[in-house]
């Protein structure tokens, strides 16, 4: 598969702040990539680097194969970027907007019209007519992402283009970057990670400058997943019965509260059977047995700690 982003030890500062230091990852085709971070992480300076509007001061970028050159970037002809703040002309509706930003980029009329016209479908602004100065935020973002698919680029870059939305605004927003997907592949920051949880496939964590993880959303789950259990019993067995379980060789920690325990165990489904099995000997009957999956949060706290 080609990859459409690639870095490759991108370090960058600011006077005595280093902000990136010796980043690397890929972008490849068909991915909805979550670059995670903090406030100040940099994840803004790592998107104008890819788009040439900061210098690096070393490392190399790449966009479908193609360097990155500062200040004369070609390669922005393949990027579709919507900024963390989008700026329009108010005075203008959706379409004319649209129709102004094709014209700036030398498409043909008749393309505009047919493509904002999807478009605008696309992000739910099909029969807007209004200007765009009363405007909702959510709406100014969608029509943010509408512009930047514009010119059918290879890659969408979009900076924090859920914070400040609220849940069905910020629903709305992945919704699209997911139907985006399918047509180009997805660079978006964000420091919210459920954002990431719901449509991303891939991941890169940047902490203090650094890529703290990264690589498969399933892949980086999979390798963390604790391999707990948590299991209910009707009614809460006698004083100190969840205590055995510390003294089978499988179960690593237990935690305890009234009719309910989670155990840590070296093998959720083998283990998990034994347990089972023990407590229908016990015949303590099962209300609830739940395999824990590990949370992103777990992830990124392990990751940034
Ligand atoms: N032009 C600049 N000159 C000096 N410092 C800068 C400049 N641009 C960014 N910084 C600093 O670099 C650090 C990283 O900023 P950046 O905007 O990349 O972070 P971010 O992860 O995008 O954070 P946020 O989510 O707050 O936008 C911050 O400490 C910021 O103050």
């Amino acid at each position: 598969m080609m990859d459409i982003l690639q870095l490759e030890g991108v370090s960058k500062h600011f006077g005595s702040l280093q902000v990136l230091r010796e980043v690397t990852f890929s972008v490849p085709e068909g991915s909805i990539f979550g670059l995670i971070g903090k406030n100040g992480a940099g994840k803004t300076t790592l998107m104008k680097l890819v788009l040439g509007f900061l210098r690096a001061d070393a490392g190399e970028i790449r966009v479908c194969g193609e360097p990155v050159r500062y200040g004369n970037a070609r390669t922005n002809r393949l990027i579709g970027y919507l900024p963390d703040v989008p700026a329009f002309y108010g005075y203008m509706t959706p379409v004319e907007y649209l129709r102004f930003c094709g014209q700036i980029a030398g498409m043909p009329p008749a393309r505009i019209r047919e493509h904002s016209k999807e478009l605008l479908e696309l992000v739910g602004l099909g029969s807007v007519n209004r200007k765009i100065r009363g405007f909702s935020r959510g709406m100014k973002q969608r029509l943010g992402i509408a512009q930047a698919l514009l010119g059918e680029p290879h890659l969408l870059i979009c900076d924090e283009p859920t914070s400040a939305l609220d849940p069905v605004g910020r629903k709305e927003i992945l919704d699209i970057l997911s139907l985006a997907g399918k047509q180009t592949a997805v660079l978006f920051s964000t420091h919210v990670l459920s954002d990431v949880e719901r449509i991303c496939d891939r991941i890169a964590v940047l902490d203090d400058g650094k890529i703290a993880l990264q690589g498969p959303l399933e892949e980086i789950r999979g390798c963390h997943r604790q391999d707990a259990v948590r299991i209910q019993l009707f009614d809460a067995p006698p004083d100190g019965f969840f205590d055995l379980f510390r003294q089978m060789p499988f179960v690593s920690a237990v935690s305890a509260e009234e009719d309910t325990v989670t155990l840590r165990l070296a093998d959720a489904k083998q283990d998990g059977a034994n347990v089972l099995n023990f407590l229908l000997r016990e015949q303590l009957p099962i209300l609830k047995y739940e395999v824990l999956e590990p949370t992103l949060e777990d992830v990124f706290m392990e990751a940034v700690q």
